[in-house]
């Protein structure tokens, strides 16, 4: 295990998802493992203030990115920190808690990547990417069963949001190791998404050789490496469809415990991993969801066996 904390970053824009993907690697990690910390609670102002001043949460000026950073650097060492809390049922500000990090520490929020100094700061970096048209579904769902909204001020309020969106939510996914693009298929639901993996060359990623060969004789085999281009650069890309079987998932799931010299967590995933819930609340297991938390975990561990450094 490496001296200090192993940090994971995933940004994306509000109901990209990164919850949902943060809860997966927990479980795999073990809870007892992880530190969990959401960088909406470093946002400058509450809501009302928010609405006040007319701006949105997404702008850098409505986050305290500098204490983000000297944060990032303390929890790197191993050092603790005193971190607001922003209540998102009541719209304020709880009082801040003392947080001392475990071995892996996963910083997940808005702007994570938006500054050198806090990007230097992760081990792994994942951005996450759905369609705009998803995003709104999840977002509308999620906001309006927590957080108090109506549905028509869940799209008021995105539509008011998006110029910062465009300008200082999207670029980030630029900087990230790996962008996670969940999708429905064609017609297909959303309760069946497929995922599509960035793979950036900027960390080393396990080898799918096995994997290419076998979907070599199937051209839309339901796992799926290949070649593309990411904003305008070469990139590997792995595919898993909603439907892929379970055989196809363990496959994959061996290539990574392989990889890792077995006996790791990679090796023992639980059972109901890939965890989400569907449109009236009822709990749906998906094979791409599992995957990615698989291999961002493999990325993890990794880092922590010094690999990278
Ligand atoms: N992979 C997934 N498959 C199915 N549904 C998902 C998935 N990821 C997210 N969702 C849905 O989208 C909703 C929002 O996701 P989540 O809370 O994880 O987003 P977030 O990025 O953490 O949001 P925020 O930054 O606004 O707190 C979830 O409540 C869930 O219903
Ligand atoms: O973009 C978001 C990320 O979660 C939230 O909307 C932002 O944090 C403000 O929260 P709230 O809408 O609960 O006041």
């Amino acid at each position: 295990m490496a001296q200090r904390p192993i940090i994971l970053g995933i940004v994306g824009d509000s109901a990209a998802g990164k919850t949902t993907l943060t809860r997966g690697l927990a479980q795999i990690l073990g809870p007892d493992n992880v530190t969990i910390i959401c960088t909406d609670d470093y946002h400058r102002y509450d809501r009302k203030q928010r609405a006040e001043l007319g701006i949105t949460a997404l702008h850098p000026d409505c986050n305290y990115l500098d204490i983000i950073q000297q944060h990032l650097a303390l929890l790197r060492t191993g050092q603790p920190i005193l971190k607001p809390i922003y209540n998102h049922k009541t719209g304020t500000f709880d009082p801040p808690e003392y947080i001392k990090p475990r071995n892996f520490v996963v910083v997940e929020g808005l702007l994570g990547f938006s500054t050198r100094g806090m990007r230097d700061c992760y081990d792994v970096k994942a951005y996450l990417a759905p369609p705009e048209s998803l995003r709104t579904r999840w977002k509308i769902r999620r906001d309006t069963a927590k957080r108090g909204y109506s549905e028509e001020q869940v799209l008021g309020e995105m539509a008011k949001r998006e110029p910062d969106s465009e300008q200082f939510i999207r670029p980030q996914r630029s900087t990230a190791d790996l962008v996670v693009s969940f999708y429905p298929g064609q017609n297909g639901p959303d309760t069946q998404l497929n995922v599509r993996l960035v793979l950036r060359p900027t960390i080393p990623h396990p080898d799918f050789v096995d994997v290419i060969e076998r979907s070599g004789a199937h051209t839309r085999s339901a796992v799926r490496v290949e070649l593309d281009r990411d904003m305008g650069k070469p990139v590997d890309v792995l595919e898993v469809d909603g439907h892929a079987t379970d055989e196809q998932v363990k496959e994959l799931q061996d290539v990574l415990c392989e990889e890792m010299a077995n006996g790791s967590q990679l090796c023992n995933i639980p059972a109901d991993l890939g965890k989400v819930t569907g449109t009236t609340g009822e709990t749906l297991q998906s094979h791409p969801l599992a995957i990615s938390q698989l291999l961002i975990t493999y990325h993890m561990l990794k880092a922590s066996r010094g690999v990278y450094v």
